[in-house]
């Protein structure tokens, strides 16, 4: 137990109270092309905005840039929250990289996995409390990114006011649909969401939740309809990066910004330390299998019939987007 607490000290506790970074107040967007983080100490408040078009999918690049944000971010102990987003109105994150898994290359591919190992490891254990902004579709490993954050706010849905097109975001672990499963990692953060029944139901068959129905089974924690904000938090307005600076009307951000600032008053040991209390074992018992995951993922994904599935999944898709 002492070396469980020393490690969940190095998961939950570094850095907590020490300002590695320099002194700074507001600082403009830091931009590594794939994720953009901004930071406002005042509020102790930051954005780790996605930004890998067409989907903000998943690819090994992006992966780091995430974990590189967020080690980041975490090295300023004037932070406390930080919001996930996307830049992308429409899509938080399409999951996976399908490409990443088609026909691998066999050195890429355990490297790629482990870096959404990391992913796991680094948002699930932050010190910082999170809190997802799914304007869009979160599926498969969209819906983990979420899932491993604090507290989930989902945008209810949109229409286009030229077009009349209603467009309604989705969220779930819907890996069965394309032949392949959810790491047990993965699929027990949807059994801690919304409990057994619910997660073995969507997990078998690969459900994908519109915001309501979220909602309803504890998979986002609230909704937010479109109706633009009259007015909102004028500090928001400071942290979007340029591409979305547009946004700050928009309800779901400002609803996520509101949680980030309740989170960011609560006393960080106090708060970290009942993090702490329902992480620590979850994480530690996947570090303590990750290499086992990884030879499970790199075995299971490279079978014909896998392949198969990928294959016919990733040509559905381009199918669909050439057809638009
Ligand atoms: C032991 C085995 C363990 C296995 C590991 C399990 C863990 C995680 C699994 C995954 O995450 S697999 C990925 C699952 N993701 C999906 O199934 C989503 C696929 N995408 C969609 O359904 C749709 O794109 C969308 C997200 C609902 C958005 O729809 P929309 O109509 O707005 O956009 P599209 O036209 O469909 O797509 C735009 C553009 O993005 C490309 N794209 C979409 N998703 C992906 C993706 N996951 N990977 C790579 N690329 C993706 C799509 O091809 C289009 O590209 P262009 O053709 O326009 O270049």
């Amino acid at each position: 137990m002492n070396s469980l607490r020393a490690r969940a000290h190095l998961l939950f506790g570094r850095r907590s109270h020490q300002s590695l970074a320099p002194h700074q107040h507001l600082s403009p967007a830091v931009a590594n092309d794939l994720v953009i983080s901004t930071v406002d100490e005042n509020s102790g408040i930051a954005m780790l905005t996605m930004n890998r078009p067409p989907a903000n999918s998943l690819s090994m690049e992006m992966n780091e840039a995430i974990c590189d944000s967020i080690k980041t971010i975490e090295a300023n102990a004037k932070i406390q929250s930080v919001i996930l987003s996307s830049t992308n109105p429409k899509i938080f994150s399409a999951g996976l990289d399908v490409t990443e898994l088609v026909s691998p290359d066999k050195d890429r591919l355990p490297r790629f996995w482990n870096s959404l190992q990391q992913v796991y490891i680094d948002l699930y254990g932050s010190r910082l409390a999170t809190v997802a902004a799914i304007q869009g579709h979160a599926p498969a490993a969209g819906c983990f990114l979420a899932m491993a954050c604090d507290y989930r706010v989902m945008s209810a849905g949109d229409i286009n006011s030229d077009t009349k097109k209603k467009h309604v975001p989705t969220i779930g672990l819907n890996e069965t649909q394309l032949g392949i499963a959810a790491p047990p990692w993965m699929g027990q953060l949807l059994v801690r969401t919304v409990g057994f029944r619910q997660a073995e139901l969507a997990l078998a068959l690969g459900t994908l939740f519109p915001p309501e129905q979220a909602l309803a089974v504890g998979l986002v924690d609230d909704i937010v309809p479109h109706q633009k904000a009259e007015s909102g938090e004028d500090q928001l307005i400071d942290l979007l990066p340029s591409q979305i600076k547009d946004q700050a009307l928009n309800p779901l951000l400002q609803r996520a910004y509101s949680q980030a600032r309740i989170y960011a008053k609560i006393p960080p040991q106090a708060r970290v330390a009942s993090k702490m209390v329902t992480r620590e074992e979850h994480i530690f018992r996947m570090i303590a299998k990750r290499d086992e995951d990884t030879q499970h993922f790199c075995g299971f994904v490279t079978q014909k019939a896998v392949q198969k599935n990928l294959s016919a999944y990733v040509e559905a898709l381009k199918n669909k987007s050439a057809k638009k």
